[in-house]
C-alpha cells in the first residue's frame, strides 16, 4: 500500500483556504505518485484557533466530510482525513474521519483525550465514543488524534481488535518533538504494527509545530520521516508481510498474561 502524507502548514482560521490548499495538494500528489492512501493532519481546516472555533467549526461534519468524500471519489484514493473542529449539539469536538476510494465514510471518531497544554479542554468536548478498527483495501486499521498517542492502552485495544496500521493525525508542538518521535516508535514496537502519522508544521500563537510526520514499521524502523521545518509530502510504501514476520520472531501477543495485570 502506497502512502502519501500531507505535512501541512495550516492557515489559521481560514477553512475555505485550507480546503483549497488540500484540493491542490491532492491533485498534484495523485498525478505525481498515484498513492493508495493519503493522510492529513489534525485540525487542518482551522488550526488551533480555539476561541474562534464557534465561528469556524463545521456543523455535524459539514462541509468538510462531503468535501473529502468528493475528493476521494474524484481521485479514487482512500483518505485518512485528519481531524477538524466540528460542532454537534452546541459542543465542539475534534473529529477525525476516514473515507474509502468510492467516497464512502468508513470511520468517524471524536478525539477522546483533550490536551491541557494547548487548553483544549476549555474550548472542546472530549469524544464519548469507542476507538474502533475500520477497513481500507481489506486491511484493518485505526485512527487516533495527537495527544491520544500518550495512552498506550488505546493503541493496544486497537491492536487486539486486529489493526495492522494505526494512523496518528497531529498538531504536535516542536517543544515536545522527542516525545512525538519516541512514543510513535514505542507504540509500533510494542504492538508490532505500522504507525503512519501526519503532523503539521509552521507556527501559530507562539506554538511551533514539529513536523516529522513518520512511517514506522512493526519492528520500529523508521521507513520515512518529514523534516521539522517545512511543508512537504512524505511518500512510503508499506508491506504487511513485515507484520507477520515480526510477530513470528517476537511473539508478544501469544506471550501476554492479561489475567495478571
Ligand atoms: N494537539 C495535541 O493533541 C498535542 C499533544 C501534545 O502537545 C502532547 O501530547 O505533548
Amino acid at each position: 500500500m502506497k502512502y502519501s502524507i500531507c505535512q501541512m502548514e495550516v492557515i489559521p482560521g481560514k477553512p475555505d483556504a485550507n480546503r483549497e490548499k488540500v484540493t491542490e495538494w491532492l491533485e498534484k500528489t495523485v498525478a505525481d505518485e498515484n498513492p493508495d492512501i493519503v493522510v492529513l493532519p489534525e485540525m487542518w481546516t482551522t488550526g488551533y484557533t480555539l476561541p474562534e472555533l464557534p465561528q469556524y467549526a463545521d456543523i455535524d461534519g459539514e462541509p468538510t466530510s462531503t468535501f473529502l468524500c468528493n475528493l476521494a471519489k474524484k481521485h479514487s484514493v482512500n483518505i485518512i482525513g485528519g481531524s477538524f473542529a466540528n460542532k454537534k449539539d452546541d459542543k465542539i469536538y475534534n473529529s477525525g474521519i476516514a473515507i474509502d476510494r468510492s467516497g464512502m465514510v468508513v470511520y468517524r471518531y471524536d478525539k477522546i483525550h483533550l490536551v491541557p497544554m494547548l487548553d483544549e479542554p476549555t474550548y472542546l468536548a472530549g469524544g464519548e465514543n469507542h476507538a474502533d478498527v475500520f477497513e481500507l483495501e481489506g486491511v484493518k486499521m485505526g485512527l487516533i488524534i495527537c495527544y491520544d498517542l500518550r495512552f498506550p492502552e488505546l493503541m493496544r485495544k486497537l491492536a487486539l481488535d486486529g489493526a495492522q496500521v494505526v494512523h496518528v493525525v497531529a498538531e504536535w508542538p516542536a517543544a515536545r518533538k522527542e516525545h512525538w518521535r519516541v512514543l510513535q516508535q514505542a507504540r509500533a514496537i510494542e504492538n508490532q504494527m505500522f504507525i503512519v502519522s501526519s503532523n503539521s508544521t509552521g507556527e501559530y500563537n507562539g506554538v511551533q509545530y514539529a513536523g516529522n510526520s513518520m512511517v514506522i514499521d512493526p519492528w520500529g524502523t523508521i521507513q520515512a520521516e518529514g523534516d521539522g521545518v517545512s511543508e512537504q509530502t512524505i511518500h512510503s510504501t508499506i508491506s504487511l508481510d513485515v507484520t507477520k514476520k515480526v510477530r513470528k520472531e517476537v511473539p508478544v501477543f501469544s506471550s501476554r498474561v492479561p489475567e495478571y495485570y
